[in-house]
């Protein structure tokens, strides 16, 4: 296994994004985002956009996982090949991509995009939506796959915490892989439950990032006014 993805084991990863028309939409912001979860322990980034990539990367140690979000349906993480090898020139040490089974926009198949990736030297994740997602991603070699998009493509539930039923089918099913769970880890109790479920690794995002959603679920605590 590669070093980099050996150094996650048992680690937090921490997704800093921000979403179009945000305050907080800015490079500099997220990477000073990023430096903090850093301090805190974070093993890892995870973060969308060119500008943004690089903008993390030079300012943390640990590894960044990169994406490229284009629009917010259908395939829109890392769509294309072209975005992916974009995140891996930013400075991504890891591209996380789309890898469910739906046509993709440049005609490749899931496939061929993580052998050019490979050919190119660039670590793959993938962002799967199902079990049959995650079963296309490891037949075709990818490095970490991932339960990102559950709930999110039609094919699971979108549970209100992460969805440790598809993690465990994961887990069981392909020893020897690396399986980040990623989507709605909410609490630190639900991450230790994640570890628990055999994940190699966890990526929290909303929770630790993103404070309008955090300020929406404080207010909704309070009572009618
Ligand atoms: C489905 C999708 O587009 N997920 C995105 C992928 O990068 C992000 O919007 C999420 O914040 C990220 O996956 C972390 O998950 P959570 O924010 O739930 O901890």
């Amino acid at each position: 296994m590669h070093p980099l993805i050996e150094g996650l084991k048992d680690g937090l990863v921490v997704s800093c994004q921000a979403y179009p028309g945000e305050p907080m939409r800015h490079p500099e912001t997220m990477a000073q985002m990023a430096m903090a979860a850093e301090l805190g322990g974070a093993v890892g980034i995870r973060c969308q956009g060119l500008a943004d990539i690089a903008a993390i990367k030079g300012q943390v140690k640990v590894p960044v996982i990169g994406i490229w979000k284009e629009g917010d349906e259908g395939i829109y993480i890392t769509p294309t090949l072209r975005h992916a090898r974009c995140c891996a020139n930013a400075g991504a040490d890891i591209v996380a991509i789309d890898a469910t089974r739906r046509p993709r926009a440049d005609g490749l198949t899931y496939a061929e995009t993580v052998r050019a990736l490979h050919d190119d030297g660039t670590l793959v994740m993938a962002d799967c939506g199902s079990f049959a997602d995650a079963e296309q991603a490891v037949e075709a070699g990818t490095d970490i796959i991932s339960t990102t998009l559950a709930g999110y493509t039609g094919e699971r539930e979108k549970t209100d915490g992460p969805d440790l039923e598809l993690l465990g089918q994961m887990v069981d099913a392909f020893p020897g892989v690396p399986v980040i769970c990623e989507g709605r880890i909410h609490t630190p109790a639900q991450l230790a439950e994640v570890m628990e479920a055999g994940a190699w690794a966890a990526v929290v995002g909303t929770a630790i990032t993103h404070p309008t959603s955090i300020t929406s679920w404080f207010r909704d605590a309070l009572p009618a006014r």
